[in-house]
């Protein structure tokens, strides 16, 4: 079996997992993964943060996009760019939104609103899963990881971090990492922050 087939069938089982949490661990996780988050201090001051628009019951990040809107820092969305490529659109809630090919909303924009991944000072990633070391399981369409493939051989955290944001639920013994993944720098959780560098 190849990383790529483990990775299918551990895909369907972690989709189950995520799916079977309680509304009452949803609310509870919003709010605590926000909360976990102000213990990154760069989270508190750093201008450009991009997230996600939650699908499918992702953990939802309402809480940390107006906490965020309250200190004046610069929330983003990723927009699909291109096979396995992904910009982001910085974007304020309410404002427009348009459905990509997978359904999931993007912020409407010109040529001129797109940001580069490198442009970005932190990246909150949805996951499917994750392991303490920075290892992350996604859907499988390798955008993340191409996008961010420059970060690929860092030995520390350098800019923009990449936070996965995550249920305590979703943690993972050890992922195999394949060739082309890109390590977390940090996972935060309901439970807290996770330093995927300490380990
Ligand atoms: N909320 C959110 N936005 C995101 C991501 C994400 O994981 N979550 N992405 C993170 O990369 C990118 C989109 N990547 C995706 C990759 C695969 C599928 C997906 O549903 N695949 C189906 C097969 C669909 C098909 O073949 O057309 C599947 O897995 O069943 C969705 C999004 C960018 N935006
Ligand atoms: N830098 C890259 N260059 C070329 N192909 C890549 C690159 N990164 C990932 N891929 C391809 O993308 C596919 C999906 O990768 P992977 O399973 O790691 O995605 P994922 O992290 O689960 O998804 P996502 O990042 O979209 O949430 C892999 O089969 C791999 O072949």
């Amino acid at each position: 079996m190849t990383v790529d087939d483990a990775r299918q069938s551990l895909r369907a089982e972690l989709r189950a997992r995520r799916k079977a949490l309680h509304a009452s661990e949803r609310i509870a996780a919003a709010n605590g993964v926000a909360e976990s988050l102000e213990q990154l201090a760069d989270f508190l001051v750093d201008h450009r943060i991009a997230g996600y628009w939650a699908i499918d019951g992702e953990l939802p990040l309402h809480i940390v996009v107006s906490n965020l809107a309250r200190r004046d820092q610069q929330y983003c969305l990723p927009r699909i760019t291109g096979p396995r490529q992904l910009s982001f659109v910085p974007w304020k809630s309410g404002a427009d939104l348009e459905s990509n090919r997978y359904g999931i909303p993007e912020p409407v924009c010109t040529k001129e609103d797109l940001l580069e991944p490198a442009d970005l000072d932190i990246v909150l990633l949805p996951l499917l899963g994750f392991d303490r070391r920075g290892g992350r399981i996604g859907y499988g369409g390798g955008y993340y990881d191409a996008s961010f493939a420059f970060l690929r051989e860092r030995s520390e955290a350098t800019r923009p971090l990449l936070v996965g944001i995550a249920y305590s639920a979703q943690e993972l013994d050890l992922i195999e990492l394949a060739p082309w993944d890109v390590r977390l720098d940090y996972v935060a959780t309901e439970r807290g922050l996770i330093d995927c560098w300490e380990s």
